[in-house]
């Protein structure tokens, strides 16, 4: 059980998990913080918070639990206003996209990564922004992963841990590097794909009749593309090196896969998709026996 929960960033994540804490009756007092007044005052209206302040000193006076739910390229200033203002017993988490820039921040902030912050990462969400799009269910089920470093004190975790419980989630624990690895190839390169797609063909001057004529491989493949920018931007500057990484690989496959098209390889195009095919299928399968 939370006594009091600060949630910096009362957006998608950090409403949600307001939402999914409330409905668990795992918390008592909810105080959200951020800039937006109209965001706030609509996270009071649907009792997604029970106050808030513009201040992250106020906000996170006498919690136990603050989650840092702003876009990565905020999490060094929230660490720099919440010195001073910790309560003994506080823990602190986070939802961020990569892990090591948090890390790296927290560092940066307080000259040693506290043995009270649990870096970790849900990886569920959608494509809109701000509290009216959080959402009590969005991590029943889904996975998140936790980053304790060295220096993490196995009660902090432990109190994370209990928190994405009771929201239904399932964890895993990982390494910060292996973290921002995987997620730059299943979650950081399609959304560059999605992005960089959509980017080509709205700046062909034909445009308007392409987009006429796209369906549903279009509408699937680019939901994303209308993901937050602000959070798009921070995630690729805070994790360009392994995204970058995955970039140049994928480069190369497209290379090949378009020199296989010109020379019009119908059987090596076959073997490709159905590769790919089958790894889909396997992987939908995976996804639907662990929601059973
Ligand atoms: N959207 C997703 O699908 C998703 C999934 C997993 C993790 N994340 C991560 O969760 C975090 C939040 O993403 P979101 O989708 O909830 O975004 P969001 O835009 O819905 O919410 C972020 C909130 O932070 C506030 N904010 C921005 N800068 C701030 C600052 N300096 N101080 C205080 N508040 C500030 C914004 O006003 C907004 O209310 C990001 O770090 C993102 O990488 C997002
Ligand atoms: O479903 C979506 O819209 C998402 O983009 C969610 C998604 C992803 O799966 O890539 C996006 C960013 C994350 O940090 C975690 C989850």
């Amino acid at each position: 059980m939370i006594r009091r929960l600060a949630i910096i960033g009362v957006g998608l994540i950090g409403g949600s998990l307001a939402r999914a804490l409330r409905n668990a009756g795992a918390v008592g007092e909810i105080v959200g913080c951020g800039r937006g007044k109209e965001n706030l005052d609509k996270a009071v209206e649907l009792g997604v918070v029970d106050r808030y302040s513009h201040d992250v000193g106020e906000a996170i006076r006498g919690a136990d639990m603050i989650f840092l739910a702003v876009p990565l390229g905020a999490m060094r200033e929230t660490f720099a206003a919440m010195k001073g203002h910790l309560s003994a017993d506080a823990v602190i988490t986070d939802g961020g996209s990569a892990k090591f820039s948090v890390i790296d921040d927290c560092r940066e902030v307080f000259g040693e990564v506290l043995s009270n912050l649990v870096a970790g990462h849900p990886i569920a969400g959608t494509e809109n922004s701000g509290v009216e799009a959080s959402f009590a269910e969005l991590y029943q089920n889904r996975r998140i992963i936790l980053t304790p470093t060295a220096e993490t004190a196995d009660d902090a975790l432990a109190r994370v841990q209990a928190m994405w419980q009771a929201c239904g989630g399932e964890i895993t624990l990982m390494s910060v590097e292996h973290h921002d690895e995987v997620l730059a190839a299943t979650s950081h390169l399609p959304h560059m794909l999605a992005f960089g797609l959509v980017d080509t063909l709205a700046q062909m001057k034909e445009n308007d009749e392409i987009f006429r004529y796209a369906a549903g491989g279009f509408r699937d493949f680019t939901r994303i593309a209308s993901s937050n920018p602000v959070m798009w931007r921070d995630v690729c500057v805070a994790n360009r090196r392994a995204l970058g990484k995955m970039m140049s690989h994928y480069l190369n496959e497209m290379q090949e896969l378009a020199q296989t098209i010109e020379r019009g390889d119908g059987e090596a195009l076959l073997e490709i998709f159905t590769r790919a095919k089958q790894a889909r299928d396997r992987y939908i399968d995976g996804v639907l026996d662990s929601t059973e």
